[in-house]
């Protein structure tokens, strides 16, 4: 037990060895004359206190006391040890508070003789000091630092918080009856206002099986009103020079109630290095002892829990307790808070296996939605090193977009309207009273950094609102839960005037380093916090409603992960399908692409396939070239990425179309996009389709052309022009013959081309050039299908004539617009540069 367990058994020694002495004084005291009243009472007393310490110091401090030095008390032959009972259900008091410097040495003699006599682990110490803001405790930092001591509570609120979590404590200790329970040792360096005083007094009533020992100074406090009285505690009163010592409870030293009749004096402060050396073996200790490991988190049986009722894991443990939390009618959202690195994605990582192996995939389901740069969720969803996904994932977005963000809050909405009419159906309006053949599974949704989401104050933003707020209020009767993760929580324009709506209905708050911000204003709890711990409040974030909960580095166990993670996946249902992904780094290659590969010659009308669009299912960006006037494509904006989006589309017709059956006209007007268009015709020519290339003059001379239908000519014609714009100051001339501008010829094509099998593709580097080509805003339903890169979107709002148009460009996206059947959504446009053609 080290250099201060062996310290502490001398003193036991020597305490022994001086009652014999003192003993042998008084008798011969007592045959020399009459014996002091009282005092072969008081020898005999001593004796059996002395016969009590004759075994081993208590391993556990909860079961019974032991007896703690405090001071050597001065008799006629010298002096001997005094010792009195702590812990096992008894306490100490003194008159004076710490600011007596003796007090304060008392105090920290006794913690570090009491944390030296118990196992490591076995003890946790919190202070009190409001009169000295702690001054006391802060020759003890060693063991502040080691995890065992906590900072000292000061103001009337933290030491009521500290009461809330003393108090919970004895009452799980009490609950558990377990004989191994952590001792709380509760050191009040001065005496707190009356209300705190009263429930202190109150834990000293508690009994052992409480589990708390509380060391009280200055009390009874000066001033009106009485102090509470205390139980089974040893009075210490201070005068000038020594320490009167009272009766310690169930052994007393006086048979009249007036203690020791011998004065103390109080033992000084530990040496400075043997608290350094304490603190650095409980520092260890405690690291050993209370590592929480990932798989101390998982239950005994995998996938044995019904959802009927809610959805339960454990988080990880305060002291030695496991901590569970739960999306049920009482905590149906969470919010989660924390600076970055403070080990959020971590704890959603804990929490998401944990419910995944408690609950099968029929009772649980997830929906997991990241807006940062990171790879929080990867692991779910299958990658070319590991085929396995997780079996709840239903949906999984990385680095998403906000309009991905809305359409997954779109389709929970659905199922939201899809689940009340499944309750009304059933007659009854929670989802834990359907028939269990009935009932759906709880819906997890995750928003990781969810304020990207709400960022803004746009009509994005705005829905986003909506729908957040929509499925908080009414998810949780249909088991619809949000988790809300963000590193803060301010600055959200969009939530001004809705925050409490929609976090009054968040009542579980995880406040990790940082993120405060996800509790009251008043409630600083998660100051102090180091990164692997979390304050849990499931009273939307109060003070005094928090309990500290250490969690297991779920990075740290990434094998433990993956082979629980492959565990589930092989207990998967037959056909059970991998998770839909959307990565919102990642550009979408053709070869890749299901419904580019699908593409067959009997498509009709054929596809124009320009991309991927942002939404759940990740489905495919497409417009029907079918006979409708106007069935043409226009992709707008100065990048050059509409080059490429023109090539893929290109591409993509071709595969709809036998050899022969379709001819391609290609027209390289911007610059450097002549190479470009000669390997596409290449590409296409080797796919034996038949292909044409026009400059400007030619493109001239076709147009009215192929405004009128051919004779017997293969059935389609695309016509497809790299820059068209670049071909405005040709199609502007009148001809001297017709009288008809090339502009006008440009107008037929596109109402009468689609009707004989005529389309434009064509790529414009500006709107305004778009807009002029068309003949101004009342033609612009002659190009219906738009592709918008680089344009802004009031800008295109304009063009469209939609004033409520959410857009903003930014690379890798573009927005499809249909003015036929009303579409826009924002898009993953194809730029695949490879060679496509298989
Ligand atoms: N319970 C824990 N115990 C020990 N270390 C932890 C614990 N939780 C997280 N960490 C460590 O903290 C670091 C950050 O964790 P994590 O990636 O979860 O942070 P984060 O809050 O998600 O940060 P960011 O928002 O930047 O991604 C990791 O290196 C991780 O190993």
């Amino acid at each position: 037990m080290g250099r201060l367990a062996t310290a502490y058994g001398q003193a036991v020694a020597a305490h022994r060895e001086a009652l014999r002495r003192w003993q042998r004084a008084r008798q011969a005291l007592a045959a020399a004359g009459p014996a002091a009243p009282g005092s072969p009472e008081l020898v005999a007393r001593l004796a059996r206190l002395g016969t009590d310490l004759a075994g081993s110091v208590t391993a556990d401090l909860t079961a019974a006391p032991v007896p703690v030095r405090i001071g050597e008390a001065r008799s006629l032959d010298g002096g001997f040890p005094v010792l009195v009972p702590l812990a096992g259900g008894t306490h100490l008091a003194v008159d004076v508070d710490a600011r007596d410097p003796r007090v304060g040495e008392l105090l920290r003699a006794v913690i570090v003789r009491l944390l030296a006599a118990a196992p490591p682990g076995a003890v946790r110490v919190a202070g009190i000091d409001p009169a000295a803001f702690g001054a006391a405790f802060l020759p003890l930092r060693p063991l502040l630092d080691a995890g065992v001591l906590a900072p000292a509570a000061t103001t009337a609120t933290e030491i009521a918080a500290l009461l809330d979590e003393a108090e919970r404590h004895a009452r799980a200790a009490q609950h558990a009856g377990a004989a191994d329970q952590e001792l709380l040792l509760i050191v009040a360096a001065s005496a707190p206002p009356p209300r705190e005083l009263a429930r202190l007094a109150a834990l000293t009533h508690a009994g052992p099986a409480a589990a708390v020992c509380v060391l009280l100074a200055g009390w009874p406090p000066a001033g009106p009103g009485g102090a509470p009285p205390l139980g089974a505690t040893t009075a210490l009163r201070l005068n000038e020079r020594y320490a009167l010592v009272g009766d310690p409870p169930g052994q007393p030293f006086s048979v009249d109630g007036s203690g020791l009749a011998a004065p103390v004096v109080l033992d000084g402060d530990p040496a400075a290095g043997t608290v350094a050396a304490l603190g650095t073996r409980l520092a260890a200790a405690t690291r050993r002892a209370e590592a929480v490991r990932f798989t101390d988190l998982l239950p005994e049986r995998r996938w044995a829990e019904s959802s009927a009722t809610g959805l339960r894991t454990v988080l990880g443990r305060s002291g030695r307790q496991p901590v569970s939390v739960a999306f049920d009618d009482a905590t149906p959202h969470w919010l989660v808070g924390g600076r970055t690195g403070a080990g959020k994605t971590v704890l959603l990582l804990d929490v998401l296996y944990g419910l995944a192996a408690r609950y099968a995939p029929t009772e649980v389901q997830l929906h997991l939605l990241d807006f940062k740069e990171g790879v929080s969720f990867t692991e779910f969803v299958p990658t070319d090193r590991d085929p396995s996904w997780l079996p709840h994932a239903r949906a999984v977005g990385i680095e998403s977009d906000r309009e991905y963000g809305v359409a997954v809050l779109r389709d929970l909405r659905e199922e939201l309207t899809r689940r009340a009419g499944l309750l009304k159906r059933h007659g009854v309006t929670k989802l834990a009273d359907l028939p269990p053949n009935a009932r759906p599974p709880r819906i997890v949704t995750v928003v990781d950094e969810f304020h990207v989401l709400l960022a803004g104050n746009d009509a994005l933003a705005r829905q986003a609102v909506d729908l957040l707020e929509e499925l908080a209020r009414k998810g949780r009767s249909y088991g619809l839960h949000l988790v809300l993760a963000s590193q803060s929580t301010t600055g959200i324009e969009a939530l001004y005037g809705r925050a409490e709506a929609i976090f009054g209905q968040f009542p579980l708050r995880l406040a990790l380093p940082g993120g405060s911000g996800v509790l009251d204003p008043l409630n600083d709890a998660a100051k102090t916090l180091a990164v692997g711990a979390a304050v849990l409040n499931t009273a939307g974030g109060v003070a005094g409603a928090n309990v500290e909960v250490r969690f297991p580095d779920a990075h740290a166990a990434a094998n433990d992960l993956a082979t629980l993670r492959h565990e589930l996946w092989a207990a998967r249902a037959a056909g059970a399908r991998p998770p839909t992904v959307f990565r919102g780094y990642e550009t979408p290659r053709l070869a890749d692409d299901p419904t580019w590969t699908a593409l067959r010659p009997t498509t009709d009308p054929p596809l124009a396939l320009v991309g991927r669009t942002v939404d759940v299912a990740g489905s495919p960006a497409a417009f029907r070239l079918d006979a409708t006037p106007g069935r043409h494509l226009a992709v707008v904006g100065t990048d050059e990425v509409g080059v490429d989006v023109l090539r893929a589309t290109t591409l993509g017709l071709a595969r709809q179309h036998a050899p022969g059956t379709a001819r391609f006209l290609l027209a390289p007007l911007a610059a450097g996009t002549v190479d470009r268009a000669d390997d596409l015709a290449m590409t296409l020519a080797a796919a034996g389709h038949p292909v044409e290339r026009l400059d400007v003059a030619a493109l001239r001379a076709r147009i009215p052309l192929l405004a009128t239908p051919p004779g017997g000519a293969p059935s389609r014609t695309y016509l497809v022009v790299f820059g068209v714009d670049a071909a405005s100051a040709t199609l502007a001339a009148t001809d001297p013959v017709t009288f008809r501008s090339g502009h006008d010829e440009l107008r037929a094509l596109l109402r009468q081309g689609p009707g004989h099998g005529v389309h434009l593709l064509g790529w414009w580097r500006g709107l305004r050039r778009l807009g002029e080509d068309l003949g101004g805003a009342q033609h612009r339903d002659d190009v219906t299908c738009l592709v918008a890169l680089n344009v802004p979107g009031g800008e295109l709002g304009l063009h469209l004539g939609v004033h409520d148009l959410s857009y903003t460009p930014r690379a890798g996206r573009a927005l499809l617009v249909d003015r036929h059947d009303h579409r826009t959504s924002l898009i993953v446009p194809f730029v695949d540069d490879a060679d496509e053609q298989e």
